[in-house]
């Protein structure tokens, strides 16, 4: 008798309905604004951009090469978005470790090994994604540093302390804030930093608006207050060390978007909330202390 040994990697069971619901949607997800941007250079980002569009890069809307260089310039405002993220984490070592806590295709952990040549640990709860990243990672002869794996942000297989940096790249209005600040503030060294980039509604509105709820039927996520964020990190010794609204930042790459074959049919959400004061982008860089 022969036995046989499987080269699939053990995928844990969703830990609550919802998580397999949201597994199944990214398994699920082959958007083109997502495939075509990163094909530009092979990033390939789950995220939005910031920053000021490039018009003369772009040219005249009549030129043949139109469309292209317009994919090419909102994937350049998606990379740097995930520049500024990196950014924010400090000094970070060769012998460091990062996590990222929800990682899609790997993008950015990609971007972070490039620049920091540490190792980075990536989780999402999409096997097609963790695939992805890792095939990415091996064409990029870089699977020794950079591993995505399906796994619950909320449970992650680190030890405590072990991390020098992590972060959330618009992953996080999947989960209980409670549950995730103190699930990064387990993995991170004291001394680590924490950064978030989110969407999130704006207290002074009052409540979410009818765009912020049609966003999170869009994408089956439940998106948080900023309150909700700061108090989440207070509660668990996270402690923030740069607070940024990118609201007027990323306007620019929805309202160019908006222009584009591309559009998903949720530009007018974030274009619409952004105006009306009732949702934000923010980054929010935290010392683990
Ligand atoms: C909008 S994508 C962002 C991907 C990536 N951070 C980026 O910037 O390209 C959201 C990601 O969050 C992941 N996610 C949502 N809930 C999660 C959870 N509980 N544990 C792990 N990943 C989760 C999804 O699988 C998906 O990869
Ligand atoms: C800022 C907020 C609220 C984000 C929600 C999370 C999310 C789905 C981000 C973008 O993913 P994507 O790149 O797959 O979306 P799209 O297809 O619209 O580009
Ligand atoms: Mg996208």
């Amino acid at each position: 008798m022969t036995s046989t040994v499987s080269t699939t990697p053990f995928i844990p069971a969703p830990a609550t309905p919802y998580q397999g619901d949201i597994a199944r949607y990214w398994n699920e997800e082959a958007r083109p604004v997502n495939l075509r941007l990163g094909d530009v250079d092979g990033l390939y980002h789950h995220h939005y951009g910031i920053g000021a569009v490039d018009h003369a890069a772009l040219g005249d809307t009549a030129d043949s090469e139109y469309e292209k260089k317009l994919v090419a310039e909102l994937h350049r405002l998606e990379s740097a978005q995930a520049e500024l993220l990196l950014d924010h984490l400090g000094a970070i070592g060769r012998d460091d470790m990062l996590v990222d806590a929800g990682c899609g295709r790997g993008g950015s952990m990609v971007m972070a090994h490039q620049r920091f040549g540490c190792k980075v640990e990536g989780v999402t709860l999409s096997a097609k994604q963790a695939d992805f990243g890792n095939n990415r990672a091996r064409e990029l002869g870089i699977e020794e540093s950079v591993h995505s794996r399906v796994c619950n942000m909320l449970d992650m297989p680190f030890e405590t302390g072990q991390a020098a940096g992590s972060w959330n790249n618009e992953s996080s209005m999947y989960v209980d804030l409670h549950d995730l600040m103190a699930e990064h503030s387990r993995v991170l060294a004291v001394g680590g930093r924490y950064v978030t980039i989110t969407g999130c509604w704006n207290p002074r509105y009052g409540q979410p608006s009818k765009w912020v709820s049609q966003i999170n039927a869009h994408f089956e996520c439940n998106i948080h207050s900023r309150r909700e964020y700061l108090r989440a990190m207070a509660d668990n010794r996270l402690v923030p060390q740069a607070v940024i609204d990118l609201t007027p930042d990323t306007l620019p790459y929805w309202e160019l978007r908006a222009t584009s074959s591309l559009v998903t049919g949720i530009e007018e959400a974030f274009i619409e909330s952004y105006r009306d004061g009732s949702f934000q982008y923010v980054l929010i860089a935290a010392d683990r202390v």
